[in-house]
């Protein structure tokens, strides 16, 4: 499958488009490449994404092609309007094919420390396992608080809000790191409590699955960057912030109802 994936897209791109496969999901194939789709290079060591969704074999080919056309192009549209939003931090759009399903982006994050793996929150927190309750570790997941909080607040939810997809870019002055939010594929504009309230409780499952020893505090940091954002606002936003956590909070109430039954 990945073989196939990796022949269609080096054929798309020619060979002056060196490409590699750095993740295939269920949705994409990542591939990294250094050459700008139509800017020359100035920098030899520029690094952009080729987001690719391939066809799936079982889809009628005419389903095939709206769905790829229509993911593609939502996809970069939300990006592109995220980007013009003050304080929101995503991938800059280079270019999109939405026929044929391929998206270029800036590349982000970098390799962490001691093989501790790519620059998402996953990593970064089983990194920071050894001193968890570290000031450092408490203002990036204020700074992931707001940038939810950001997104929430100017009606876009994001879908798949999981550790995986908040990449951390070092600040220049290298000391501290700037959550960035990634694949908007499942992404949509939408003012429901309770889009607002199911990114949430993604976002707290996923904490809690792959750092349940220091989950409360971090989800806790997360939600003080995420009211930060609401009431600067005023009463307008505290009202808003009070109505998204009842929502929350009722998630989760009914996670766990679901997951006590089966
Ligand atoms: N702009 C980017 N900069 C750096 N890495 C990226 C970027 N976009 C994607 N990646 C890497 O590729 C991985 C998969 O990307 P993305 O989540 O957008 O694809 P996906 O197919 O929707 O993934 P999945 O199906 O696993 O949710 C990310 O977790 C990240 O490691």
């Amino acid at each position: 499958m990945s073989q196939e994936i990796i022949d269609t897209v080096t054929q798309y791109c020619t060979k002056n488009i060196p490409v590699t496969l750095i993740s295939q999901g269920a949705e994409a194939a990542i591939f990294t490449t250094p050459v700008h789709p139509y800017l020359q290079n100035t920098n030899e060591d520029e690094v952009y994404i080729i987001k690719y969704r391939p066809s799936k074999k079982y889809r009628h080919p005419t389903i095939n092609k709206a769905l790829t056309k229509h993911r593609t192009l939502s996809e970069s549209r939300i990006l592109a309007k995220l980007f013009q939003i003050k304080g929101i931090k995503v991938p800059k759009l280079i270019a999109c094919d939405p026929y044929n399903g391929y998206i270029w982006l800036e590349f982000l994050g970098e390799d962490l420390p001691n093989g501790f793996g790519f620059s998402n929150l996953k990593n970064y927190l089983w990194m920071n396992a050894t001193d968890s309750y570290h000031d450092n570790v408490k203002n990036t997941l204020v700074k992931v608080g707001e940038q939810i909080g950001l997104l929430h607040w100017n009606d876009y939810c994001h879908g798949d809000l999981t550790s995986s997809n908040i990449v951390l870019v070092k600040t220049e002055s290298g000391g501290t790191w700037e959550p960035h939010l990634i694949d908007f594929g499942l992404s949509s504009i939408s003012n429901l409590v309770e889009d607002k309230g199911v990114d949430l409780y993604v976002l707290e499952r996923a904490i809690i699955s792959t750092h349940s020893s220091f989950s409360d505090k971090y989800n806790e940091w997360i939600l003080e960057g995420y009211s930060n954002i609401y009431k600067k606002h005023g009463k307008a936003g505290n009202q808003r912030l009070t109505e998204v956590l009842a929502r929350f909070a009722d998630v989760r109430m009914r996670g766990r109802k679901r997951s006590m039954i089966g």
